[in-house]
């Protein structure tokens, strides 16, 4: 191939029609464009026009990442004018749409390094030609055994790891050439695509114990040696491993879980937003977990932190936390009982009916809590019962259903807003719309971890820290629940994505600060925002 189509097949150095005269003719792309040079504004007034005309959401989807794989600053242009409408569209619901079908409708594998389990030896010779020389800072790694609520998706679930480096990448600046998306292929129990002749993943069951450690260690210590000023973002692996492995490596390289740390710390600032709505405090919580997985597990422990920095004693916000999983509320005596769940378990002896606790019916009757959070996979679990109860003994109930994609939401807004005559204080985990009622515009909050992962990623990436920790997330969910204006009446508990772009700038100005005060810099940082503003990547030519 010739060096002019090289420049034109790089997403990450082609500007199309935008390549100036003087540039072609030194380039040898004389001829190979149509005359008129267009500015990236002019690129962007008619690519947009192209996406409006596109009707479905897999459509729209599918235009934007044709974009992506042609022109990555021009597609980042483009985001940036539009980060809300488009947030949906490359991210969470859609993607889940492109998941389920990326055998049908796959086109190009858009620089992601697929590692296959039955080639371990292959993993530095995946990571190095995926990265093809570039200077790698983050990776997000899935092995798509939890896709979202959905369950295992095989290599399909490429496509989540994408879509979370486009929405870091659009809403917090880091540059689209120092990412990499990574599958960990690793088989597939998904019966759907074992029996796809279309399947485009290693069509064997899911490999477990040692060997797939094995394999993930392998993964680990490559991407160590490969990109030493590697961020390690983990996404949606199954429950069972998630957090084993963020356990063995979080004390040991700059590493975080997505599932369970990111998502905590958005429902943490979810939680202080509506806190500082009601004036509440949050060492009187009582908190409800509906599906205490991955995310479930990482809230309650996001949430109890934050109960022990109000100073509450360890043993007593324990306490305040009801775990609620497919058994019931969860005993100390429960069979199948995870390693995370084993912490938040109640004796039996708290309660006189302890054996009815099967449901979250009979739990939000028993322990009347004044939060309820979902991250159960389970549709309309959230009940008008449920909530009419919980409302009849709390003020403002803090309700957040936030099972993805919308399909698997535990409630939809606009019900509990009714339900509850206008007293919940709702977030969802996929973008609502306003619910009006009574004459009020309620806003309704996105719990979505898309609102803190960019910034607290960023933050890291830019104050070169050696570790993601405690200190780190609390500060993070801080500078995001201090953010939301909470005086209008209807007003939403987290801030909208419209300003996405502007709070992940804060939240990582607010980590790299954290970061320096703890000492956890690799290198030396003299003025924190100005290290922040310097890793900002801008999509110009
Ligand atoms: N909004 C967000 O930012 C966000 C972040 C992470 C996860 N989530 C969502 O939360 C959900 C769970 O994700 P996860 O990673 O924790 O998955 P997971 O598989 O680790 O956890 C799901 C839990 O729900 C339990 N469950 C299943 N059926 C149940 C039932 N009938 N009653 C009670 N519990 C039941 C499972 O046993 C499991 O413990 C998904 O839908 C995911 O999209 C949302
Ligand atoms: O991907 C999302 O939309 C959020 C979260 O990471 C999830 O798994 O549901
Ligand atoms: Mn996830």
């Amino acid at each position: 191939m010739t060096k002019a189509q090289d420049m034109l097949n790089n997403p990450f150095v082609n500007k199309g029609t935008a390549f100036t005269m003087e540039e072609r003719r030194e380039l040898g792309l004389v001829g190979m464009l149509p005359a008129q040079v267009q500015t990236i504004e002019e690129q962007a007034t008619q690519n947009y026009a192209q996406y409006l005309s596109k009707e479905s959401g897999l459509e729209k989807r599918h235009f934007l990442m044709e974009l992506f794989n042609e022109n990555r600053t021009l597609f980042f242009y483009l985001m940036g004018q539009h980060v809300a409408e488009f947030m949906p569209v490359v991210y969470d619901p859609v993607v889940a749409d492109s998941i389920e079908q990326y055998n049908e409708i796959y086109v190009n594998p858009q620089n992601a390094a697929f590692l296959s389990i039955d080639h371990p030896e292959d993993i530095e010779a995946t990571l190095k030609n995926a990265a093809a020389g570039r200077d790698i800072r983050l990776v997000v790694v899935t092995d798509a055994e939890g896709i979202l609520g959905m369950g295992d998706w095989g290599v399909n679930g490429v496509d989540i790891a994408i879509g979370k480096l486009m929405v870091y990448t659009a809403a917090a600046g880091i540059d689209p050439s120092q990412v990499l998306p990574v599958s960990i292929d690793a088989g597939t129990n998904n019966e759907t695509l074992m029996n796809d002749p279309l399947y485009l993943g290693n069509k064997h069951a899911r490999v477990t114990g040692d060997k797939y450690y094995d394999f993930v260690d392998g993964f680990v210590q490559s991407t160590k040696s490969l990109f030493p000023e590697l961020l390690l973002h983990w996404e949606d692996f199954g429950r069972s491993n998630a957090a084993n492995i963020l356990e063995k490596y979080q004390n040991d390289i700059t590493t975080f879980n997505d599932d369970i740390q990111g998502t905590g710390i958005v429902v943490l600032a979810g939680i202080l937003g509506a806190l500082s709505i009601t004036k509440g405090s949050i060492a009187d919580q009582t908190i409800v977990t509906y599906g205490a997985g991955t995310a479930g597990v990482g809230i309650a422990n996001q949430i109890m932190d934050e109960m022990k920095r109000a100073g509450v004693s360890e043993e007593d916000a324990r306490k305040r936390f009801f775990l609620v999983d497919k058994q019931g509320l969860l005993f100390d005596d429960t069979e199948d009982l995870t390693p995370g769940q084993k912490e938040f378990t109640h004796k039996r002896s708290e309660f006189a009916n302890a054996d009815e606790l099967t449901t979250l019916e009979a739990v939000v009757r028993a322990v009347q809590p004044t939060v309820m959070i979902g991250t159960s996979t389970q549709p309309g679990t959230f009940t008008k019962e449920i909530v009419q109860d919980m409302a009849s003994h709390v003020e403002r109930p803090i309700i957040f259903p936030l099972s993805n994609p919308t399909k698997l939401a535990e409630a939809k807004a606009e019900d509990l807003i009714e339900w509850t005559d206008g007293k919940a204080l709702v977030a969802t985990g996929i973008p609502a719309d306003n619910v009006e009622y009574k004459g009020v515009t309620y806003q309704i909050g996105q719990a979505n971890n898309a609102l803190m992962y960019p910034g607290l990623g960023f933050g890291i990436i830019a104050s070169t820290s050696s570790r993601v920790n405690g200190e780190i997330l609390s500060q993070a969910s801080h500078a995001l629940g201090g953010i939301v204006d909470t005086t209008a009446v209807g007003a939403a508990v987290l801030p909208p994505v419209t300003h996405l772009a502007e709070f992940s700038q804060t939240i990582a100005e607010v980590v790299a600060q954290s970061v320096v005060d703890q000492k956890l810099n690799k290198e030396a940082i003299t003025d924190v925002k100005k290290a922040v503003a310097d890793m900002k990547w801008t999509p110009k030519y």
